[in-house]
């Protein structure tokens, strides 16, 4: 009885260029894992991540070679049927790697949902939500094409709140083109900015001070990632909602930032946490702590969104909505049906499993040779 893997690299061109303070995007490499099970069953998983090596510190190359190399083998000598052992036996043989176990182990609770015929949300606790608020990212880089987009985003019902990437500009600039927009769509549209961790301490004091008097209702990962000493500062400095990203990396890191009370809301990523338990694991950290939720992106494609919306949908609250927008910033879609993205919502099917139907002719036409 034993599992077959596969690693698949899918380049998709965005809708627009995706301007971050790390990286533009062009295009979107999703990073699909496929597991076979003995008897047929497949499930998917994903590890995508963002501009290469320029966000995270796996790349889609690495994790193919990493989950053919070293996952692989030990796949073979297992049974799909208990996850937690086989996720046991990974985290012995497997230091590191978050982006990999996550989508390893996507792929094993799809399966073991489907052979129990239930969403993947009931092996993680249970739903107490059938739908995710999801909000879309403005970064064109220009901020009338921004209020623009924002405008067509609300008169389609897709999406009432946004987010802003900013942090490659000088702060002052930064600040007139958010504001600017903020004052474009009115007080009741949520504005929110990820900085990206762009900023120095003085950037930090100075650009949150304005952009809390600008009515912005959160400031993601203002500065760098390993100073949680300064994420912890400006949390007690400040009013405005300060989140933590990219220095949440998991139960472990949520624990230690908890702790230092170094953010009043948490960015919960699936892949950043290292699995679907990982980030449960993570909010119930934060909820325990009094620490608000969001639902994070790493832009995956519609497994690795279906599988957050799957993970976030048992959270036992979600203050600040997601940001499951990743397949809709893409020019193709790889499901035989898509994504049901309604009332500026992401809804859940009752489906089992992860909730996806890939299309594996679509996949074969566009993966990398
Ligand atoms: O949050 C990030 O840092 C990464 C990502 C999420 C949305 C988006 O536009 O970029
Ligand atoms: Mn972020």
């Amino acid at each position: 009885m034993s599992m077959q893997i596969e690693t698949i690299l899918i380049d998709i061109p965005t809708i627009r260029a995706h301007r971050l303070s790390v990286t533009t995007m062009r295009t979107q490499t999703l990073v699909l894992v496929k597991i076979t099970a003995a008897d047929g069953v497949v499930g998917w998983g994903e590890a995508t991540t963002i501009g290469g090596l320029s966000y995270g510190e796996e790349s889609p190359e690495s994790i193919q070679t990493n989950i053919q190399t070293y996952f692989a083998p030990l796949l073979q000598t297992m049974s799909a049927s208990n996850v937690a052992q086989a996720m046991q036996t990974i985290h012995k043989a497997i230091n590191g790697n978050r982006f990999a176990k996550c989508a390893v182990q996507t792929a094993l609770l799809d399966i073991h949902a489907k052979h129990l015929g239930v969403p993947v949300s009931e092996l993680l606790g249970g739903r107490v939500r059938d739908s995710v608020p999801v909000l879309w990212t403005l970064a064109s880089g220009d901020t009338d094409t921004d209020i623009a987009e924002a405008r067509e985003m609300v008169a389609l019902g897709r999406h009432n709140f946004f987010k802003l990437k900013i942090g490659a500009k000088p702060w002052q600039e930064d600040v007139t083109h958010v504001i600017a927009i903020k004052q474009a769509l009115g007080a009741d549209v949520s504005i929110r900015v990820d900085v990206n961790r762009a900023w120095s301490e003085m950037e930090c004091i100075q650009g949150i001070r304005a952009l809390q008097d600008g009515g912005i209702d959160l400031i993601e990962q203002p500065c760098a990632i390993n100073n949680t000493d300064l994420l912890a500062r400006l949390t007690q400095r400040f009013d405005v909602a300060i989140m933590a990203d990219e220095a949440l990396t998991g139960p472990d890191s949520a624990y230690r930032l908890a702790k230092q009370h170094a953010a009043h809301v948490f960015a919960v990523k699936v892949a950043q946490s290292g699995g679907l338990y990982e980030a449960c694991q993570v909010a119930h950290i934060a909820h325990v702590a009094g620490i608000d939720l969001y639902g994070g992106t790493m832009l995956e494609g519609p497994v690795g969104s279906m599988a957050s919306a799957q993970a976030f949908a048992t959270f036992p609250s979600l203050a600040y909505g997601t940001e499951l927008f990743g397949p809709l910033l893409l020019t193709e879609d790889i499901l035989k049906t898509p994504l049901q993205y309604q009332n500026y919502q992401l809804h859940l099917p009752q489906t089992a499993g992860i909730g996806v139907e890939i299309d594996e002719d679509k996949i074969e036409h566009l993966r990398r040779a």
